[in-house]
């Protein structure tokens, strides 16, 4: 460890000698950027170099490398002694790599974690070895400030037992928590030199298939769902484009806070939408003129808001819940097939060659036959095409075998009459089959309680199906639809014509996942090329109970049951402190969930957690006002007072305005995350993460699984530290078990 390493010196040497090699790389970079260039290639290569001396002037200089790792490679007993680097650098006049890139395959064995029967892969091919030495550095301008020798768990696993018995406690390696200390802002940040075993597994996952990430709060979901997308533009640059991925995230601010973290991964053109954004501009096409899609807030202020009416919340959670599920994407499957059964006739197409007088005939049974198992695989409007096709092949077929058989040849003017006469039949036999148009289908399917009834699976009962058709019959009498309507509709569209091949990503990243619907995330795999999809979500964090999944089970074995998809678990948090993730996992303890474990926090200490309840509201703003004063002069920079509802943020802001200065109120149409102190509610901040967390009026969150997951949500997104308030005398429901020991009372 430290600059007393045994090698420091051996170390500084080599770093230094890299550093010289940089430095003629930016001498010869800078010469040859420097002529101007009408030729095309000359210029694309020219703004290649000019990126690269970018990254060695700004970075690369000062730190080139931050970890090297040693490997004897099998049989061969042969030595690699690698120094990983955010990018990598290779010499411009003898080709030779000086840092290896973190993406490289070889890199990888700097972060899987085993020594003994390591290995990489390179293609299809598997090398073998044995990793001799995992080394870290802190690296200031230049000088080596500390060494950090040893990959984490076989390290303790030698020294001290099962490393398993210490991960359960919490635990962390050295340079981690050095990383981990470093004074912290609220944007994400790269984490290449710190990845852990389990992230990496994640990250260099094969790409064709689904990945499907459980991970407890502040686990790096977010961060390794973007590492991911670095890793793959570096390793496929030939099957991907960064421009053709899409990154899926809950809200507009939450794009803007990881998007400054995308440029230092080196994926800067990646598309980046909330789900709702992107799915509603591919349904607007299908809408009548005038329609319009009500506010997604509704729901979240129906739910959350007190006071609200029982009757209508069961009403919309039905609704709402059918609306995105399994069911209803198993019904408009089953709507197509009925239109198909009830309303086609597949009856016999006749015609007669009047020359001869001859009669022709294609059976119904040929004609169903084809429809319904030859093109079966294709969406309806396009079955329809191949169809006409396929008969006219076969009146073509039964005619000019005729005309073999009698001798006849058709001068071009026959041709072209007989041609002619085709088109007349199949024009009018193809009318005898509908055509469908996504959204009257639609509206027909969800607002008939009788044909959805026939089409939808029995273990669903009657009253759903009432409150579903009544409910949305009423919405779509006063022309407007529902963000949950769009899923659905835009499977139907698929079912009818295809999705088109403009809107396919090479790559899409769905985060929060929990809190979209099944169907939700069946639609965008539809538009993902290969299901080459990263979905990262937290169970426990699912607050959108009316529409989000319940459990992965819905797309491992659901959707993605077919297609061998992959499935992680993250345990291990490191936003948080332990103080604060052991108050915050009692409330996770209040409830049972499936395929939820509790985040095992890494070993970085803190205060305390605070709870205070002062006798009114105006001692409440003062409090709050005196305490975010010192935190600010501590030095924490983002600081966030967060409500339940958003009625009450609007409240507290009105309350805390004058006292806080620069002080800014955050809703869901906010795109922009300002830092500094801010006012939003609860389900706002998911994904983010402040210095400092003032958490009001606990005692309003209730006994029950959502509101346990909305406060859960919010207690996880401190790094330092949490206030909890509530009124004086009340008791918050949700913390009642919470010992004492846990946290201080003020
Ligand atoms: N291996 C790591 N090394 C250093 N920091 C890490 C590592 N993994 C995660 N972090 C840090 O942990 C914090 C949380 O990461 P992130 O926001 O990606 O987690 P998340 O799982 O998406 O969280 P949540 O579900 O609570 O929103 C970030 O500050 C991130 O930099």
């Amino acid at each position: 460890m430290s600059t007393q390493h045994r090698e420091y010196e051996r170390e500084q040497k080599k770093l230094d000698d890299t550093i010289a090699i940089i430095d003629s790389e930016i001498t010869q970079l800078r010469e040859d950027i420097r002529e101007a260039t009408d030729d095309y290639v000359k210029q694309v290569v020219n703004s290649k170099k000019s990126k690269d001396l970018r990254y060695l002037e700004d970075q690369g200089r000062e730190k080139p490398y931050f970890g090297r790792v040693d490997f004897m490679k099998d049989e061969v007993y042969e030595l690699d002694q690698v120094y990983i680097g955010k990018r990598g650098i290779v010499r411009g006049d003898t080709f030779d790599s000086v840092v290896v890139d973190w993406r490289a395959p070889i890199a990888s064995l700097y972060y899987s974690g085993e020594s003994k029967d390591a290995f990489y892969r390179m293609g299809r091919e598997i090398v073998r070895g044995e990793v001799t030495l995992k080394r870290n550095f802190a690296i200031e301008q230049g000088k080596i400030t500390g060494i950090y020798d040893g990959a984490v768990k076989e390290t303790i696993h030698r020294e001290m037992g099962d490393p398993d018995d210490f991960l359960q406690e919490g635990f962390i390696d050295e340079f981690l928590a050095a990383n981990l200390n470093q004074a912290n802002d609220s944007r994400l940040k790269d984490i290449v030199a710190t990845i852990q075993s389990e992230q990496n597994d994640i990250i260099r996952a094969e790409k064709e298939r689904p990945i499907v990430v459980q991970g407890v709060a502040g686990s790096g979901k977010t961060t390794i769902a973007l590492h991911r997308l670095s890793y793959l533009i570096y390793n496929y640059q030939d099957s991907m484009m960064s421009k053709k991925f899409m990154v899926f995230a809950p809200n507009r601010m939450f794009l803007t806070y990881i998007s400054d973290v995308l440029p230092e991964l080196g994926v800067d053109d990646v598309q980046q939408s909330t789900f709702i954004d992107w799915a509603a501009r591919l349904v607007k096409p299908l809408l009548p003129k005038g329609w319009r899609i009500t506010s997604p807030d509704k729901p979240i202020q129906l739910f959350f808001e007190a006071d609200q009416d029982e009757r209508e919340q069961e009403l919309t959670r039905n609704r709402l819940r059918f609306k995105g599920s399994l069911v209803c994407k198993e019904a408009l499957e089953q709507y197509i097939r009925y239109v198909i059964e009830t309303r086609i006739p597949f009856k016999k197409l006749s015609f007669q060659y009047n020359k001869t007088k001859q009669v022709f005939t294609i059976p119904g049974d040929f004609i169903r036959q084809s429809f319904l198992e030859q093109f079966a695989h294709l969406p309806y409007q396009r079955r329809l095409d191949s169809l006409r096709k396929h008969i006219k092949q076969e009146m073509n077929k039964q005619m000019f075998a005729h005309l073999r058989e009698l001798k006849i040849d058709l001068d071009k003017q026959g041709l072209a009459k007989f041609e002619k006469m085709l088109e007349t039949i199949l024009e009018t036999y193809m009318s005898s089959f509908p055509t469908l148009e996504a959204f009257a289908s639609y509206r027909e399917l969800i607002t008939d309680i009788e044909l959805l009834r026939k089409l939808v699976s029995p273990e669903i009962e009657d009253g759903v199906i009432v409150d579903v058709c009544e409910s949305s019959n009423k919405l779509f009498a006063e022309e407007r639809m529902e963000a949950e309507d769009i899923a659905p509709l835009l499977y139907l569209q698929h079912i009818i014509e295809g999705m088109s091949k403009a809107e396919h990503f090479d790559h899409t990243v769905i985060d929060e996942a929990q809190d979209l619907s099944a169907l939700e995330i069946a639609v965008v795999s539809l538009a993902t090329k290969s299901q080459s999809l990263t979905i990262v979500g937290d169970i426990a964090q699912g607050i959108h109970s009316y529409r989000g999944i319940h459990s992965w089970e819905e797309l491992t074995q659901g959707i993605f049951q077919k297609l061998r998809p992959s499935y992680y678990t993250l345990s291990q948090s490191y936003r948080s402190t332990i103080e604060i993730m052991q108050c915050a996992n009692e409330v996770l303890r209040q409830i049972d969930l499936p395929e939820t474990v509790l985040a095992k926090p890494v070993l970085r200490h803190g205060e305390k957690p605070i709870m205070i309840s002062p006798a009114t509201r105006a001692k409440l703003w003062e409090d709050i006002s005196q305490r975010v004063a010192s935190y600010r002069e501590e030095g924490f920079q983002t600081i966030a007072i967060v409500t339940k509802t958003i009625g009450a943020s609007k409240k507290a802001y009105k309350g805390l305005q004058e006292s806080i200065e620069g002080l800014t109120l955050l809703g869901s149409k906010d795109s922009q995350f300002p830092g500094g102190v801010t006012v939003m509610p609860a389900f706002l901040t998911k994904g983010l993460q402040f210095d400092v967390v003032l958490l009001l009026d606990v005692d309003t969150y209730d006994d029950n699984e959502w509101d346990a997951k909305l406060l859960y949500v919010a207690m996880t997104r401190p790094v330092h530290r949490l206030v909890m308030a509530h009124g004086e005398g009340t008791e918050p429901p949700l913390l009642l078990g919470m010992p004492n020991e846990l946290y201080i009372k003020q």
